[in-house]
């Protein structure tokens, strides 16, 4: 029998960890390691652990980040895959993007990749929706493009949530307003888009849940398209995805951000007038589901060829007292 792949999440301790852990605990296919949490910032123990294990997930800062995939390729041949949470290494072009549904050849180059990013929350929506209306040649690469959205303050890891658990951070913010946010160059590079966004995010008083709305001039678009042929070229494109839909808009022009909380889904929506000829495409997902720890469980399974449940697993009903 095949030897089950082993794995340490290095940062398992926090909040896109531990999301990690939750989803990979009930596993069989793999087998988790750890290292004890008063050595865990050792880069002794650490590079141990990497000549042991099969694939590392880093869950840590960048410059962390960057130190681990150092300790790894110390090892040489000996390295094992990495799949890092941060920003550090997403236009790296020695890495992979981690985002399955970029491409019909994706999945493949994430299975075979030695080293794979995991995308950023935000740009994980905005350049699902974007992408492909440039490669249809709908939208030109040089359009103006702005990206308004919202996350739950888990997005801002361990000491965000901290912030708003002890009340202390504002009911409902905006940031991001120098425009250089550190999503911006993936949501550049991957939507394939030579101007650089305008990206407008918010942060919120609620845990999880993200939204990426994309407000557009139809008649600035090639063939003047109305709303329903974007939902219909999005729709074509995403057709027997797992875990990316196409689905109409709600009547009354409202969305709420954490219907999909728990799980790796992500979907999106277009709402539009056609007289107006202006159209909002907005795509919902949890900013730690689909735009953290579910899309990292989803490129593990990827890259160890093994079945994965993307999704938090569902508490067991209580037995009946
Ligand atoms: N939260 C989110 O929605 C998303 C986060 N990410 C990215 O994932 C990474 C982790 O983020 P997040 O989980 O939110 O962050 P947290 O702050 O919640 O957790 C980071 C963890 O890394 C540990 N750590 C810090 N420095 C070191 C080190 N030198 N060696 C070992 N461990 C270290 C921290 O330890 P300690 O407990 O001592 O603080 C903590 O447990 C970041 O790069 C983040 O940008 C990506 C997508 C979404
Ligand atoms: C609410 C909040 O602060 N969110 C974080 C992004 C969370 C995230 O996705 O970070 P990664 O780049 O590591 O993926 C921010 O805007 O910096």
């Amino acid at each position: 029998m095949a030897k089950t792949p082993t794995v340490f999440i290095d940062g398992e301790a926090g909040t896109t960890g531990l999301q990690i852990r939750e989803r990979l605990a009930a596993n069989p296919h793999v087998a988790l390691r750890s290292i004890a949490a008063e050595r865990r910032k050792d880069a002794g123990a650490r590079r141990e652990m990497m000549e042991e294990v099969d694939l590392v997930i880093l869950c840590l800062p960048d410059d962390a980040a960057k130190e681990s995939a150092a300790l790894a390729a110390s090892l040489g041949a000996k390295a094992p895959k990495l799949l890092d949470a941060s920003t550090a290494h997403r236009v790296d072009p020695s890495w992979v993007y981690g985002l399955a549904e970029l491409t019909p050849d994706q999945p493949a180059a994430i299975a075979a990749a030695q080293n794979v990013s995991n995308p950023g929350c935000y740009p994980t929506g905005a350049i699902l929706m974007l992408r492909p209306l440039v490669e249809a040649g709908l939208m030109a690469a040089d359009h103006p493009i702005t990206v308004n959205a919202v996350s739950g303050y888990t997005g801002g890891g361990k000491s965000m949530v901290a912030a708003y658990e002890s009340r202390t951070a504002p009911d409902f913010e905006m940031y991001g307003l120098g425009l250089r946010h550190k999503h911006l160059p993936e949501m550049q590079k991957y939507s394939l888009l030579t101007r650089r966004p305008i990206f407008v995010p918010a942060v919120a008083d609620y845990a999880q849940g993200m939204l990426d709305a994309i407000p557009l001039h139809l008649d600035m678009l090639a063939g003047k398209p109305k709303p329903a042929d974007i939902e219909a070229l999005l729709r074509d494109r995403y057709a027997g995805s797992e875990y990316v839909s196409v689905v109409p808009a709600e009547a009354g022009g409202k969305i709420e951000p954490q219907a999909l909380n728990g799980t790796n889904a992500l979907e999106i929506r277009v709402y539009g007038d056609e007289a107006l000829g202006q159209a909002v495409l907005v795509a919902r997902f949890d900013n730690l589901g689909k735009g953290a720890s579910g899309a990292a469980v989803q490129n593990l399974g990827l890259m160890l060829g093994i079945p994965v449940n993307a999704d938090l697993p569902v508490a067991a009903p209580r037995a009946a007292e």
